[in-house]
C-alpha cells in the first residue's frame, strides 16, 4: 500500500523534514517551511501520541460517578487513581486518565506533550493542553499529535486540513499551492463551513470555539490595506450570494447544468484570488462532474 511508504515525520531527523518549528513574529510557536515546498507535497505525516473518545469518556465518567464496579474494565482511559478518591468533575476525570496515558509514554514523550502551549488555564494542565493542542481523528475522538500540534491556524492556510486514515492510524496534511522557503506551515482549524464569513465572523467563530483571537493572515490588525480589506470582504459576499444561488440550480434540464456550471467556476475563481485554495480546488473537482 502506497501510504507505508511515507515515513513518519515524527520518525524523520529534524533536518530531513521540510520545516522547522520556531517562533512566529508575535511569539508563540509555528512551523515554518525550510525549502520551497511544491504544490500537493505530503508535508506532515503523523501518528497521535494518544487519543481519547469523548464519548466513552464521557460514559465512564458516569460509570464512576454510578460508583460502578466489578464487570469488564473498559480498554481506554480507567485509571487507577483510587488513592485520590473519586474526579471532582469531568474535567478532573479526564485530567486523570490523561495523566495514566502519559505514564506508559517514553520520557522524552511526555516532556514534549507538558511543553505544548496552554491556552486554557481554566482546566487542570494535561487536560487543558489537550482542549489546546487535540486534533479530531475521527468522529468525536481527539488525537493528541505532537508535531501537528505546533502548527497555527490560518482563514488563508497554506496546508489542507488534517486527512486522518484509520487503516495506518496516522493524519496526512499537503501543501495547498507552491509555498517559498521561510512561509508559515498553517492549516485551518475553523469549519470549512465558515469559508466564506468574512472577517469579523471569522473572529467572533474562532473566538467562541477555540478562545483566543485569529491573528493569521487573513484576519490579524494590520495585515491587509484597507483596499484589500474591502475587496476581500467583496469576494466573500458574492461567494455566500453565489453559494445561496447553487442551492437553487437544482433542475435536471440542459440549461440549468450549464447555469450550476458557470456558477461553480465563478466561485473557483473567486476563492482562488481570496486564497482558499482547498475550496477553489473541491469547487473544480465538482465542476469536472457537473
Ligand atoms: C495547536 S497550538 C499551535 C502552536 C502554538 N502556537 C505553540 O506555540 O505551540 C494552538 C494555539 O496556538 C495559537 N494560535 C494558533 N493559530 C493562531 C492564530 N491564527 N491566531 C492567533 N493564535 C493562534 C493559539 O494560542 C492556540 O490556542
Amino acid at each position: 500500500m502506497a501510504a507505508a511508504a511515507e515515513p513518519l515525520s515524527s520518525s524523520l531527523a529534524p533536518q530531513d523534514r521540510p520545516f522547522e518549528i520556531r517562533a512566529t513574529p508575535i511569539g508563540y510557536l509555528g512551523a515554518f517551511a525550510t525549502r520551497p515546498i511544491p504544490r500537493g507535497t505530503l508535508v506532515l505525516h503523523d501518528q497521535p501520541l494518544f487519543t481519547l473518545d469523548a464519548p466513552l469518556q464521557a460514559y465512564l465518567f458516569s460509570r464512576a460517578q454510578a460508583g460502578a464496579s466489578g464487570g469488564p474494565t473498559p480498554v481506554e482511559g480507567e485509571s487507577d487513581d483510587d488513592d485520590k478518591g473519586p474526579a471532582k468533575d469531568f474535567d478532573d476525570f479526564l485530567d486523570r486518565n490523561i495523566r495514566t496515558v502519559l505514564s506508559f509514554k517514553t520520557a522524552q514523550q511526555r516532556a514534549d506533550f507538558w511543553d505544548l502551549a496552554n491556552t486554557r488555564p481554566d482546566l487542570p494542565q494535561a487536560q487543558a493542553i489537550f482542549a489546546t493542542n487535540a486534533v479530531q481523528t475521527s468522529g468525536e475522538i481527539g488525537g493528541m499529535f505532537l508535531l501537528l500540534s505546533r502548527f497555527n491556524s490560518s482563514c488563508r492556510p497554506t496546508l489542507s486540513r488534517p486527512a486522518w486514515d484509520p487503516s495506518s492510524g496516522s493524519t496526512r496534511l499537503y501543501a495547498l499551492r507552491d509555498i517559498a522557503e521561510g512561509e508559515e506551515l498553517t492549516w485551518t482549524y475553523l469549519n470549512v463551513t465558515f469559508e466564506f464569513e468574512g472577517v469579523d465572523a471569522r473572529r467572533d467563530e474562532m473566538r467562541r470555539v477555540f478562545e483566543f483571537e485569529c491573528c493569521c493572515p487573513a484576519c490579524g490588525p494590520g495585515t491587509m490595506s484597507d483596499d484589500e480589506r474591502r475587496a476581500s470582504e467583496k469576494r466573500l459576499l458574492q461567494l455566500r450570494r453565489l453559494k445561496e444561488r447553487m442551492a437553487c440550480e437544482v433542475g435536471p434540464s440542459d440549461e440549468d447544468r450549464e447555469a450550476r456550471r458557470a456558477l461553480l467556476g465563478r466561485m473557483a475563481a473567486l476563492s482562488r484570488e481570496e486564497g482558499l485554495w482547498e475550496t477553489a480546488d473541491r469547487l473544480e473537482r465538482v465542476l469536472e462532474e457537473a
